[in-house]
């Protein structure tokens, strides 16, 4: 899996039937350098001007691929040269996201994950299922977010039959909610990361606040997140979904490093607590994977603003960085059984929709 923030690929062995996750095997973390992590910006960069207008940015997203097919190689390997168990049946690769249109108004959505499945399947040397949005996007859906049918495994696991959240917090936000009678409703909730690495990035200051000090330096600014809040798209009623460059950091235009880091991560914690206040139910615990519960100034923000209690991934045993790795290979075992993978109320797909395709 590389998501929107462009960090990393991630990799993870699971071992699963597409039902219920029976065990977890190692995972890895493969960071992209600077210059690979160039690369995928342009061909995003492009992505973004092109908008499924005219011919598609052939040359950037060709140099994006070779990237992505030795990032991912490289991830594989690490996973599996430390493994002593059986060959996996099949990988899961997500491909890197360069655009994202969810549905508007009556009009169809659209989105790209951008991969060389061939180049993949045989660098891997087992089955691959990739291509996981489309057939989603295609009947209407929003095509996101598809790591829920993970999540609702996870809590299945857990035991607990009250009800649960489980949020991501990657450079957008999206959020399973399962109440208490097992109804599972997910969306994107907001911002996550994004804006704030984006925010550091045009500073100078690195690629993201590391461990959220700059945050904590910030004064956060309370009338522009009310203003910010604004925005219509808050009150949309769930299925929905962002690009990543939804919002940005030129929200915090004017600001000083300090404080505009301190207002995008309140404004972050805020969307979520948003999406939370209008639950059905309030849910008894969020619990909180992706990389942003690595920052403490936003889980701060979280824990004051969300109307239950915050735990991280790691207080309930799971690997926190790994988890959108371990959907993909959910994902990828449902899809070779032609189990679904969204569902109405998930991404807003008609019916359930088994998804993504395979090469044996
Ligand atoms: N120590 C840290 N301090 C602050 N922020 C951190 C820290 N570690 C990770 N992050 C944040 O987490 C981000 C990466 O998160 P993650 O890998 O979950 O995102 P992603 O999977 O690429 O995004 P998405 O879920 O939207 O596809 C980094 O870009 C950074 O903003
Ligand atoms: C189009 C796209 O890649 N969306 C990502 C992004 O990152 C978080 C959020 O927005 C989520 O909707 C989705 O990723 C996760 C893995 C998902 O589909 O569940």
């Amino acid at each position: 899996m590389s998501g929107t923030s462009i960090d990393a690929v991630d990799a993870a062995l699971i071992l699963t039937d597409g039902e219920r996750v029976l065990d977890f095997g190692p995972a890895a973390e493969r960071k992209y350098t600077p210059e690979e992590r160039a690369v995928l910006k342009a061909a995003v960069d492009a992505a973004r001007k092109w908008a499924w207008t005219g011919p598609q940015p052939e040359a950037a997203f060709r140099k994006a691929n070779a990237v992505l097919t030795k990032t991912h190689s490289d991830a594989w390997q690490q996973l599996i040269n430390g493994w002593n168990g059986p060959v996996p049946a099949i990988a899961g690769v997500h491909g890197q996201t360069v655009l994202h249109k969810p549905p508007a108004n009556g009009a169809r959505g659209n989105t790209l994950q951008i991969l060389d499945a061939d180049s993949l399947h045989s660098e891997f040397g087992v089955s691959l299922a990739y291509d996981f949005r489309s057939a989603d996007v295609e009947a209407g859906g929003q095509g996101a977010p598809l790591a829920p049918a993970f999540h609702a495994a996870l809590l299945q696991n857990l035991g607990d039959t009250r009800s649960n959240a489980v949020l991501n917090l990657g450079g957008v936000a999206n959020v399973t909610y399962r109440s208490a009678d097992g109804n599972l409703v997910a969306f994107d909730t907001g911002p996550a990361n994004g804006p704030i690495d984006e925010w550091m990035e045009q500073h100078g200051a690195g690629t993201h606040d590391e461990d959220g000090k700059t945050a904590a330096a910030g004064r956060v600014d309370d009338m522009s997140i009310d203003l910010w809040m604004d925005k219509p798209w808050f009150d949309l009623p769930g299925p929905k979904s962002l690009d990543r460059f939804d919002f940005d950091a030129t929200l915090a235009r004017g600001m000083s490093l300090e404080d505009g880091a301190a207002t995008l991560t309140a404004f972050s914690a805020e969307t979520v607590a948003h999406a939370v206040r209008n639950f059905t139910e309030r849910p008894d615990q969020i619990i909180v994977c992706g990389g942003g519960r690595r920052n403490p100034q936003l889980m701060r923000e979280l824990r004051q603003r969300v109307p239950c209690g915050v735990k991280s991934a790691e207080d309930v045993g799971w690997l926190g960085d790994s988890i959108e790795a371990q959907a993909f290979a959910f994902l990828a075992v449902r899809t070779l059984r032609g189990l679904p993978i969204s569902w109405p109320g998930t991404t807003s797909a008609p019916a359930p929709m088994a998804g993504g395709r395979l090469i044996d």
